[in-house]
């Protein structure tokens, strides 16, 4: 299953504060098992065991193609650092491994994209939930493909919902080839090439971050999304319901965050910041954890943390709290 593109993870990675061994006082990294896939297999889950996976997309070439500033490439190892420290919030047995990292082999995005998916279909059919920690949001074309493929194999006919959280549409053309501003316009593409719809949200869309030519193609491809201002109480009964709306509407869901979609001063560390990006107030919180808890999210990512622009570590925190509410119970 795994090429050259594999990195298992550096154990050393999973240490911080110990408060002791007795469950209660446990951080993540007393939990996490990290397994080399150069030696050993997916661990298998026992009956009705629920499992999540760790896995890191090492890559910055798409966000290079698409001429934003460099560094998401260390994005996994600083976010496994700020998780290191979690406190455990979560069942006893619940199972969570480190799967190691997919790394990008100089300029062939294409074939990270392809290893990464593999993974991912391998992970979810050994029952485990992904939680992908990128990258560039190039990681979502990947990740979709892993997903379908795992959906074609165990659920054929199933309908594919993607909840995107994220100040952009990413719904450029290649031009030639694909980037991180690319991801959705090709899941798009795939998606009615196999005459399905394309059942796709954006969370968190602002105007001065998109071209009206992405407004339109997002109207023609039967886009749906909710404008960053609309995150807020006064707006919370609407945007639930288009939320919700959604969600009844798919049978899983893939959701994907872009960190770029948070106001600088919670995410300064991203290729695109934004002034004016969203909070991650309660507000929002109830959003997120609303469609985590929906049940029908099979798996995960977050993309854009470029540690080499961050401040004080806020965005891997930021990063590594919203890993925390996916993995709570
Ligand atoms: N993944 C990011 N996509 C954005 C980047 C915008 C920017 O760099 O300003 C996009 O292509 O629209
Ligand atoms: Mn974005
Ligand atoms: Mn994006």
């Amino acid at each position: 299953m795994i090429d050259k593109t594999y990195l298992a993870t550096n154990p050393n990675i999973w240490d911080g504060r110990n408060d002791g061994d007795d469950y209660d006082l446990q951080r993540w990294h007393q939990r996490v098992e990290v397994i080399d896939l150069h030696s050993a297999v997916i661990p298998a889950l026992q009956n009705g065991q629920k499992g999540i996976a760790f896995i890191g997309f090492m890559c910055q070439e798409g966000v290079k193609r698409n001429k934003g500033r460099l560094g998401t490439v260390d994005g996994p190892y600083e976010l496994r650092k700020a998780c290191a420290n979690l406190p455990v919030h979560f069942s006893e047995d619940l199972k969570i491994v480190d799967l190691g990292n997919i790394q990008c082999m100089g300029e062939d995005l294409e074939g990270a994209q392809i290893s990464l998916g593999k993974l991912i279909t391998e992970t979810l059919l050994a029952g485990y939930k992904p939680l992908v920690w990128g990258g560039g949001h190039e990681i979502a074309y990947a990740h979709y493909l892993g997903i379908r493929d795992f959906i074609d194999q165990k659920y054929p006919g199933k309908k594919i919902g993607i909840i995107n959280i994220d100040a952009h549409f990413d719904l450029r053309k290649p031009d030639p080839l694909p980037s991180s501003g690319t991801p959705f316009y090709q899941i798009a593409m795939d998606q009615k090439e196999r005459g399905n719809n394309f059942n796709y949200l954006v969370v968190g869309i602002q105007k001065n971050s998109n071209t009206k030519k992405l407004y339109n193609t997002a109207t023609e491809l039967g886009a749906k999304y909710i404008s960053g201002r609309r995150i807020t109480e006064a707006d919370k009964v609407g945007t639930t319901h288009k939320l919700v709306d959604f969600i009844d509407k798919v049978d899983f869901i893939y959701q994907t965050t872009c960190l770029d979609v948070f106001a600088a001063h919670y995410a300064p560390g991203v290729s695109a910041s934004a002034y004016n990006g969203i909070s991650p107030n309660p507000t929002f919180m109830k959003m997120f954890k609303k469609i985590h808890k929906s049940g029908k999210v099979i798996s995960s990512d977050i993309a854009e943390l470029n540690p080499s622009l961050d401040l004080d570590r806020r965005t891997a925190k930021l990063a590594a709290a919203l890993s925390f509410e996916i993995v709570k119970d």
